[in-house]
């Protein structure tokens, strides 16, 4: 079993005001609400490339609800645990440019990540846990050192995709996967890049230090993927942009689908690329049709040994 940690979902509140401007009133053309965070958008992404997961983190009140009912009727498998206050709801407007402002969401007590170490504990070595997103109000900054070393102390596998500070704490347990943006990579090494050549190296870097497999995504330049085996890149798969609200997610879900299947890194980096890439040219997360139409599209070239 897949299970996917989301510590702080939100519905995706997806508006589009052509023309959109501050200070006056605007009225949308179009609206969608979403069940969303990122742990929540890699079960759905599986779900639709008809691979099974459980949804775990925390959800409250009305939103909270929203989030089980939406899931419950795309058939997700969900374990959430029930927390005081509402889930957030983020906003994600689109205009000429695109604008997220995420909401906080509620406080999470030890009580409530006391509960979730417990459902970590059930899975085994056989299973593969998936951390993403951003960490609620109530939980320690390094929460998820604490949760990686639980799972690694158990022999669990284990995949994350955060921003947070605390990421290259966290490759020393080897995590199977991490991604990146080229952002979250200049960001992590206190640098800046005028050109994928400069980022090899870090990439590289996140390899010895311990990640076996670093997916690297570059938005509409597409993604490279750095192992022991080497580099290899991708380039960006053409469309038109329609969203790149969980691009990334998507992308993490179309490599676990496949790893976990043969453990064979490329195709895995090829369902990535189309997953993502899939999901930035459809509204909500791509289905899995689309995902497969653009498999056979996505080239991979391997740029160093
Ligand atoms: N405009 C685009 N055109 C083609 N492919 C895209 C586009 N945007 C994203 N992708 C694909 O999706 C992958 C993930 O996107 P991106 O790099 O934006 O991730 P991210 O920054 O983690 O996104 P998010 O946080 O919004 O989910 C890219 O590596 C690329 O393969
Ligand atoms: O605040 P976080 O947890 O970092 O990000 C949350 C979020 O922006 O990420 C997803 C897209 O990746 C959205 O579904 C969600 O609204």
């Amino acid at each position: 079993m897949i299970y996917t940690v989301t510590l702080n979902p939100a519905i995706d509140y997806v508006i589009r005001v052509p023309e959109f401007k501050l200070d006056e009133l605007n009225k949308t053309t179009e609206e969608y609400k979403f069940p969303g965070g990122k742990g929540i958008n890699v079960s759905r992404i599986l779900k639709n490339l008809k691979v099974e997961s459980t949804n775990l983190g925390f959800v409250g009140g009305f939103t909270g609800t929203f989030i089980r009912e939406r899931l419950a009727e795309e058939r997700l498998i969900t374990n959430f645990i029930e927390v005081p206050g509402d889930t957030r709801i983020n906003i994600k407007l689109k205009s000429d440019v695109e604008t997220e402002i995420n909401g906080q969401g509620p406080t999470i007590e030890k009580i409530h990540l006391d509960a979730l170490k417990a459902q970590l504990l059930d899975a085994t070595p056989e299973d593969l846990v998936v951390f993403s997103g951003s960490i609620p109000k109530g939980l320690p900054n390094d929460v998820y050192i604490e949760l990686v070393k639980l799972v690694k102390e158990e022999g669990i596998p284990f995949v994350v995709d955060i921003s947070n500070d605390q990421l290259l704490d966290i490759l020393p347990f080897n995590p199977v996967l991490i991604k990146p943006n080229h952002h979250e990579l200049a960001a992590i090494f206190n640098t800046s890049f005028n050109s994928f050549e400069e980022m090899i190296p870090y990439g590289e870097k996140l390899v010895e230090m311990g990640a076996e497999q670093v997916l690297l995504s570059m938005g509409k330049d597409g993604a490279a993927l750095f192992n022991e085996t080497g580099v290899y890149r991708a380039p960006g798969l053409t469309g038109a942009l329609k969203n790149s609200v969980g691009a990334g997610d998507s992308m993490v879900a179309g490599f676990v689908s496949q790893y976990v299947q043969d453990k064979d890194p490329i195709k895995a980096f090829t369902y990535g690329v189309a997953s993502g890439s899939a999901t930035a040219f459809s509204e909500d997360l791509a289905l899995g049709k689309d995902i497969l139409n653009l498999v056979e599209k996505v080239k991979i070239n391997q740029v160093k040994n």
